[in-house]
């Protein structure tokens, strides 16, 4: 354990509101991105290396954050992605059997900037009532019009593909060669945990890079087809919206969760919009349509599809709603193979009360293959 940093440091937001925190540990940094908030009470190791998170800051809503350490399988990719850390009170101590190092030491492995001490429910507040807003994180605290100048040429999330950046640079196989049914993925941000729940109900999945054609990933011959979550604006997806259209026009099994849900409808002719606060925690209320039943849900996203051009469309059927805003949380095309959801199944952290769709998305497999 390193001795805790007295050092002071700042949350500058894009409104020019200021916060003020120390650094965690004795580093000397800055750190940009689109600022945003996650209620979750846990799963913060599997929050920071969630792809879908690539380039924004991370403010925790949670007032502890690193008393259960960390461990190298509570991870959702290869290594932390958020771009910087704001926390309340960072435990540099750890309580946990089953840990094997602190969060401090884990966010070092991948030089992650981290602030605490800051006032989280006054800027989480803020962040809810002001909106989605970039902001930088820094040890630098003297010149605060510098400061100003250098977050100003940091990009708008609106426009921004992300995708690229964190997608597999090399196809990847990942379950039981012999498995029943072969399902190819699109990686444009993929969580491990979309993996492990299509191995274990009996898939073998090849991974292929984001700008993979569907000509490239039909020549492996899978049984169903797959579009991850990920990081950044859907609209710019050039290449995966295509993949979407092609596997729709040949009718094969498409299921897309949240960034893949959001290029499913755009691939449907069906717009997306940035919301004013995105949606990120892992208490999420959702209303499945079809079975009328509620389920508890875990999110991360900061766009959404529109919601009265999915309702005017011939083709498409929205299945799940979200009971806090009534925004679209899931679709199905009425006359094909294809399903999607805004948000996170695969849990991880969050409850498992939508795992059902992986079982959904095998069903469907299996009733084009038997
Ligand atoms: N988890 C995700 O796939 C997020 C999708 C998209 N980047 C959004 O923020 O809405």
């Amino acid at each position: 354990m390193k001795y805790q940093s007295r050092r002071p440091a700042l949350l500058l937001l894009s409104d020019g509101t200021i916060f003020h925190g120390k650094a965690v540990g004795d580093k000397e940094a800055t750190s940009y991105g689109e600022v945003c908030f996650n209620t979750g009470m846990t799963g913060y190791q599997e929050i920071f290396t969630d792809p879908s998170y690539f380039g924004q800051l991370m403010v925790t809503a949670n007032a502890h954050i690193g008393n259960y350490g960390a461990t190298d399988v509570e991870t959702e990719s290869d290594k932390v992605k958020i771009s910087g850390l704001i926390c309340r009170n960072f435990s540099y101590n750890f309580s946990r059997k089953d840990a094997q190092e602190s969060l401090e030491q884990f966010l070092d492995k991948s030089d992650l900037f981290a602030i605490s001490d800051v006032d989280t429910r006054a800027l989480v507040a803020h962040i809810r009532d002001n909106g989605a807003m970039n902001a930088l994180i820094t040890t630098d605290v003297e010149n605060i019009e510098a400061l100003k100048a250098k977050l100003a040429e940091v990009p708008d999330m609106n426009g921004l593909e992300l995708a690229s950046k964190v997608s597999t640079k090399e196809p990847y196989y990942f379950g039981e060669e012999d498995a029943e049914v072969k399902i190819a993925a699109l990686d444009i941000g993929i969580k491990r945990n979309i993996l492990r729940n299509l191995a274990k109900r009996g898939a073998y999945v090849k991974v292929f890079p984001y700008d993979t054609t569907y000509q490239e990933m039909k020549s492996w011959n899978p049984d169903g087809y797959f579009l991850s979550n990920g990081p950044g604006d859907p609209e710019p997806l050039v290449n995966a919206i295509q993949v979407a259209k092609d596997i729709i026009a040949d009718d094969e099994p498409l299921f897309g969760i949240c960034l893949g849900h959001q290029v499913i409808a755009l691939a449907n002719g069906i717009s997306t919009y940035k919301m004013h606060n995105g949606h990120r925690g892992i208490n999420h209320p959702i209303k499945n349509l079809i079975t009328g039943k509620g389920e508890i849900t875990s999110q991360n996203h900061g766009f959404s599809i529109n919601k009265e051009e999915t309702e005017a469309h011939p083709d498409v059927e929205i299945t799940h709603v979200h009971l806090n805003d009534h925004s679209v949380a899931g679709i199905k095309m009425k006359n094909k193979n294809c399903f999607s959801v805004q948000y996170h199944p695969e849990a991880s952290p969050g409850p498992n009360d939508a795992t059902y769709l992986f079982d959904q998305f095998i069903e469907n497999i299996k009733s084009v293959t038997a």
